[in-house]
C-alpha cells in the first residue's frame, strides 16, 4: 500500500483575481485603450503594472473593478475575482464585490474622503455598511483598522477631519476604509506618487505587511519602477495599451528584452532603482 506521504501534494492555489486577454475599447470612437492584458494573482502575491502615463494601467484597473468610465467597454476577454466572472454580475452584485472582495486606493486620497465628517466615522461606515456591524462596533473595528494601519493616535485621528491630516496620513485612512471588510485582493493605482519618499516607503511597507499578514494579494500600479521593485513578484510593463513585457519582477528588472522596458530601467537608476538592483543581486 502507498503511504500517504507519497502521494503528490496539491500545491496550486486558485488565483484570487484572472485577468485573461482583456481589451477596453471607446464605444464613442471604437478606439482601442487596452490591447490584451493578461495575469493571473495567488494570494499573498503582488502583480505591477508600470508603463508611461496613458498607456493603459488606470483603466485595467477599472475594468477589474467593474467601474470603466461612461462609454467605455470590456470588448473581449475575460475578469474572473475570486472564481467569479465578473461580465456576469449585476450592478448590485458587482457593488458587493467591491469593498468586500476586491478593493482599490489610488491618489490623492482626500478626494475620496468627505470634507465635513469626521475620518474615523467614515471608515466605520464602511465597516457598517460592508460588515453590518451596529454602530459601537463599527466604532471600535474602525479604531482597529486605524491602529493597524500605523496611524499612531487613532482615537484622536477618529474625530479629525481630511485637512487636519497630512498626505501619508490620508493615504493611511483611505488603506484603512479599503481593508475594512477584508478583501482578498487591494488595488493601489498610484497610491503613493503624491507622498514624500519617506512616506511612501513607509506605505509600501504597511502595505507588504498586510501581504504577509492576511494573505491580501495587490495590483501595484505605478509609473515608477522602484516601487514595483520592492513589492512585486511578477509585473507587467504596458506602453499605448499594450503589455510588451511581462514576468517575474527580478528577470524583467535584471535582463528586460523589450528595448521601452530597458528605456524605463535607465531613466529610473537616478531615482534609486540601481541600489535595489545591487542589494537583490547581492
Ligand atoms: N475618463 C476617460 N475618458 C476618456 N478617455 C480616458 C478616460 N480615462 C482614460 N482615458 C484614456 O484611456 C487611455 C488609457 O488611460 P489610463 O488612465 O488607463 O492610463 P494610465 O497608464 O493609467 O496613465 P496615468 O499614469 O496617467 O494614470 C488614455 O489614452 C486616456 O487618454
Amino acid at each position: 500500500m502507498t503511504a500517504l506521504t507519497e502521494i503528490p501534494v496539491e500545491t496550486t492555489v486558485d488565483p484570487v483575481l484572472a485577468v485573461r486577454d482583456v481589451r477596453i475599447r471607446g464605444q464613442v470612437d471604437g478606439r482601442e485603450i487596452v490591447k490584451g492584458v493578461s495575469f493571473t494573482l495567488a494570494p499573498g502575491k503582488v502583480v505591477g503594472i508600470v508603463g508611461e502615463s496613458g498607456s493603459g494601467k488606470t483603466m485595467t484597473c477599472r475594468a477589474v473593478l467593474g467601474i470603466l468610465p461612461p462609454r467605455f467597454e470590456v470588448a473581449d476577454g475575460a475578469i474572473h475575482v475570486a472564481g467569479q466572472d465578473v461580465s456576469a454580475l449585476s450592478q448590485a452584485e458587482l457593488t458587493e464585490l467591491r469593498g468586500s472582495t476586491i478593493s482599490a486606493v489610488f491618489q490623492d486620497p482626500a478626494s475620496y474622503l468627505n470634507p465635513s465628517i469626521p475620518v474615523g466615522k467614515q471608515v466605520a461606515e464602511v465597516v457598517k455598511v460592508k460588515k453590518g456591524f451596529g454602530r459601537r462596533a463599527a466604532r471600535q473595528r474602525a479604531l482597529e483598522l486605524l491602529a493597524a494601519v500605523r496611524l499612531r493616535d487613532p482615537e484622536l485621528v477618529y474625530g479629525q477631519y481630511a485637512h487636519e491630516l497630512s498626505g501619508g496620513m490620508l493615504q493611511r485612512v483611505l488603506i484603512a476604509a479599503a481593508i475594512a471588510a477584508d478583501p482578498r485582493v487591494l488595488i493601489a493605482d498610484e497610491a503613493t506618487t503624491a507622498l514624500d519618499v519617506t512616506v511612501q516607503a513607509e506605505i509600501l511597507d504597511l502595505l507588504a505587511d498586510l501581504r504577509d499578514d492576511s494573505g491580501l494579494a495587490l495590483v501595484v500600479v505605478s509609473h515608477d519602477l522602484a516601487v514595483v521593485a520592492q513589492l512585486c513578484d511578477e509585473v507587467l510593463v504596458m506602453r499605448d495599451g499594450e503589455v510588451v513585457e511581462q514576468g517575474p519582477t527580478s528577470r524583467v528588472l535584471y535582463q528586460p528584452e523589450h528595448e521601452y522596458t530597458r528605456l524605463l530601467i535607465s531613466e529610473h537608476e537616478q531615482y534609486g532603482l540601481d541600489r535595489f538592483l545591487a542589494r537583490e543581486g547581492s
